[in-house]
């Protein structure tokens, strides 16, 4: 049995357990199992997957990410703004901004602080990859993939395929509250057009400066919220003509709001909060 400090933390009901290896030594063979095992809502602590906050020479701070079901995926929004918050509170960084390595990119991320407490966290995500090849997705290598036509079943859906530095599926649809992300969701992720499997997002664009979005994640399902595709969707609103680069887009995910910008340097843009819920020992048998 192996005593394993946690925190538990969300960004907009996206939950994750995070440990930090800058004080606890966790060796790499035991990561996917005790993602599966920590998020077990019966017999581990329930949540959407794990957080590893790790050293690293590339950045201030290092981050790996894992699903529910034990997959590793490459990046995340909401994990972002939690390590944010972690590492300035727990003293990792000192200073208000700073950079976070993920497996996909290295971000810049700045904490809005008072005595101390993290309110608010922005990160910079970097430039989203559109090239059919960069989702990745199967076809001709160098096409985007905007409003293209998308057969699921008896369906004709309209795609558009953004990486954030994981991939997403990007749906419009009429009414959020009608999105088939139960159906669909689970079918998406594991079609044969997306080779390392894809995260589900549906939209209801609003206005130019407002989407309503609901998602099913690859590797963990339907979660609250997930920002990298927040950003995705903000990405696929303007490739789609609904949405203008360099203006703030409000996303509404069913934990709360987002703020994400597409400037036009090409980069990504997220504000949003980040919540500590609770700090524990986790009992995992190995
Ligand atoms: N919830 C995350 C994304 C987590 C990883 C994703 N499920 C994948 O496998 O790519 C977010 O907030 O971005």
């Amino acid at each position: 049995m192996m005593e394993i400090p946690f925190t538990k933390m969300h960004g907009l009901g996206n939950n994750y357990i995070y440990i930090n290896l800058f004080e606890f030594n966790l060796e790499e063979r035991h990561f996917s199992r005790l993602a599966q095992a920590v998020s077990d809502v019966h017999t581990g602590v329930g949540s959407d997957g794990l957080i590893l906050i790790h050293p690293t020479d590339e950045a201030d701070v290092g981050m790996r990410i894992f699903n529910r079901d034990g997959s590793e995926g490459k990046n995340c929004g909401n994990g972002l703004r939690c390590v944010a918050k972690f590492a300035y509170e727990n003293g990792i960084v000192k200073k208000d901004t700073f950079k976070i390595e993920t497996r996909a990119n290295t971000v810049e991320a700045k904490v809005r602080a008072d005595a101390g407490a993290v309110s608010e966290i922005t990160v910079n995500m970097g430039q989203p990859l559109l090239k059919r090849s960069s989702i990745p997705m199967v076809g001709e290598e160098a096409t985007n993939v905007v409003a293209e036509p998308f057969p699921v079943g008896d369906l004709e859906l309209s795609l558009t395929a953004v990486s954030m530095g994981n991939p997403h599926a990007v749906f419009s649809v009429d009414a959020i509250k009608d999105a088939p992300v139960y159906q669909l969701g689970p079918v998406i992720e594991q079609d044969e057009r997306f080779p390392e499997g894809v995260n589900v997002e549906f939209i209801e664009i609003i206005s130019p400066t407002e989407i309503n979005f609901r998602v099913w994640e690859r590797g963990s399902g339907v979660t609250q919220a997930c920002g990298t595709g927040a950003c995705a969707s903000a990405v696929a609103a303007v490739l789609n003509g609904k949405a203008e680069r360099d203006q703030d887009i409000t996303v509404h995910l069913e934990g709360g709001d987002l703020n994400i910008k597409w400037d036009t340097n090409g980069d990504v843009w997220m504000t949003g909060g980040a919540e500590v819920i609770a700090s524990g020992t986790f009992n995992y048998r190995i």
